[in-house]
């Protein structure tokens, strides 16, 4: 090749020449925003060139990374996550700020993983923005009402039943329990009589295609080294996607179709019968009718209170949503529960194992309240101490150590002047174990939890379903099946050590996620 008819570059230079070139578009992308914190004034650990800081998450993962770095810096710091710079805010008024004072500047998440999202999930609730969020939010909102969730009850109680036959199976064998897969099993059934109304009894054959296909997706394995492939390499990321998308039948995307399959079909089903179901999709598609029928009224000139109250702008004031997002929701709120239900599940057990004095504290309130009965939507209301146990096990591993959101504008809080599309990430689980908020923080102790100590402590320091008008949308749904499922196991079983328990427990890289977690039940007498 000849460079202005003067210099003859030949084929080897010319591929080094792109070569260096593609290295250093590489280098400088990668790089291109790590001056950002030292001109906001913010603190943080110096980023390396490619890598930011990224070493760090990878040799120490997620939660000790957010304890070292809270520790060393404070409440306000700054991590470059390779290319991505990360403001992490762990004061309690900046981060009310956030959540709710000014939501208008921090309504999204800015999730890396969400541009990667099978199409299938793409509308969820939890990665849409602004408006459109507020639509489906409000829509879905109604579901998880009081009212609704007494309709659910006798669901989750079907899942819980079968589950107790299992564990009765275990304790006659004396077997220790790898309880990751054994509460996930019992999870999985929970979701799919919950959201899709499926029949309880074909969840525990490992045959059965809901279960099969659940697995598939709720296998978080490969994750890790996918979230690492975005971060180094993301031009990588999308190719390995698209392959996976486009591949003939990857196991992924015969799962996605299976789940959007059976929801097609639980829609049409509920619509044709309705009033008959009380899981999610039933609950949803009722209320769909019943603002069609309010539409109705009010073209024939009879205004609803609820009318005279909305609020939404105009491009969001349609009656329903449409299938594809219904189908989105409901894969979305799957996965929202599996895994968190699993984990907190195998979290609580472990630690009623590992203190036998709480433990028998709470069986005490069990008896007492429950009398022997199943737990209804109101009894286990009256387990406040149970609710205790859950708070405390939450506050040292939370399902979300971080929560996240992204400024939507300029802004500023406190004195921290914020641009526009930064990422923010609130520490969680760093500031549930900050001393200065929870004494001996490493303790496992409930009595944290007395309505006494809950009102003395600061606002914003305890985050397990996050704040603010974004917050988590399942945390009722989310705390009765909790209940129910300890409250029940209790009543006739307590969890103990066995010789493959681990003590601490371990957990993941990617999060608070118990890894080789051991028990067994006994029977009580
Ligand atoms: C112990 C169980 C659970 C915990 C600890 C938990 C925790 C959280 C947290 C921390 C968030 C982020 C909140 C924020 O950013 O402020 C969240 C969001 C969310 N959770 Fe949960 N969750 C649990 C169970 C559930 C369940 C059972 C469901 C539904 C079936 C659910 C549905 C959602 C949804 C849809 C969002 C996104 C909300 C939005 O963006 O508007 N969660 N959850």
């Amino acid at each position: 090749m000849e460079v202005l008819g003067l210099v003859d570059i030949p084929t080897w230079l010319q591929w080094i020449l792109v070569l260096v070139g593609l290295v250093s578009a590489y280098v400088i992308s990668m790089s291109w925003n790590h001056g950002i914190f030292k001109k906001m004034g913010v603190d943080g650990p110096k980023p390396h060139l490619i890598f930011g800081n990224f070493k760090m998450l990878l040799k120490h993962g997620v939660v000790k990374t957010d304890e070292n770095m809270y520790k060393k810096y404070g409440k306000v710091f700054g991590i470059h996550e390779t290319y991505v710079p990360s403001l992490f805010i762990g004061d309690p008024e900046l981060i009310k700020e956030i959540l709710v004072k000014k939501f208008k500047s921090f309504p999204n998440r800015k999730n890396i993983l969400d541009d990667f999202t099978d199409r299938t999930m793409s509308e969820s609730m939890s990665i849409l923005k602004n408006d459109r969020w507020r639509f489906v939010r409000g829509a879905i909102s109604p579901t998880f009402s009081g009212k609704k969730l007494r309709q659910m009850t006798h669901l989750v109680n079907s899942s819980v039943d079968k589950l107790l036959e299992n564990i009765e199976r275990k304790v006659e064998v004396d077997e220790d329990i790898d309880m990751k897969k054994f509460v996930g099993r019992f999870t999985t059934d929970m979701v799919a009589s919950t959201i899709f109304g499926l029949d309880v009894e074909r969840q525990y054959d490992k045959e059965d295609s809901f279960t099969r296909h659940a697995q598939t997706l709720f296998t978080v394995d490969k994750l890790g080294s996918f979230v690492s492939i975005i971060y180094l390499a993301r031009f990588l990321a999308w190719i390995l996607l698209y392959i996976n998308r486009y591949g003939k039948g990857s196991i992924q995307q015969k799962a996605f179709r299976f789940f959007l399959q059976t929801t097609e079909k639980a829609i049409e089903e509920r619509r044709e019968s309705l009033g008959k179901y009380s899981d999610f999709l039933g609950i949803l598609v009722d209320s769909e009718a019943k603002k069609l029928e309010e539409k109705h009224d009010e073209a024939a000139g009879v205004r609803t209170e609820k009318e005279d109250n909305q609020t939404s702008p105009k491009q969001w004031t349609r009656k329903k949503l449409t299938d594809s997002e219904i189908i989105s929701q409901a894969l979305m709120l799957m996965f929202a529960g599996y895994h968190t239900i699993t984990n907190q599940l195998c979290f609580i057990l472990y630690h009623l194992a590992i203190y036998p004095d709480i433990c028998d504290k709470l069986l005490q309130e069990i008896d007492e309240n429950l009398n022997g009965e199943v737990p209804t939507y109101d009894t286990v209301g009256k387990l406040t101490y149970l609710e205790m146990c859950i708070n405390e096990t939450m506050r040292l591993f939370p399902a979300a150590n971080r929560l996240t959101r992204e400024a939507s504008n300029d802004v500023t809080i406190g004195n921290i002047n914020i641009p526009k599309g930064l990422v923010i990430h609130i520490p969680a689980g760093a500031i549930h174990k900050d001393p200065q908020y929870w004494s001996e923080p490493e303790t496992f102790n409930p009595e944290r939890f007395t309505p006494e100590a809950k009102a003395s402590r600061i606002p914003f320091v305890f985050l397990p379903f996050g704040d603010g008008p974004r917050n988590c949308i399942g945390m009722r749904l989310a705390l009765l099946e909790l209940k129910i499922a300890v409250g029940r196991i209790l009543q006739t079983y307590r969890p103990v050590k066995c010789s493959k328990t681990e003590v601490p427990i371990k957990i993941s890289n990617l999060g608070n996620i118990p890894v080789g977690l051991f028990l067994k039940f006994e029977k009580r007498n």
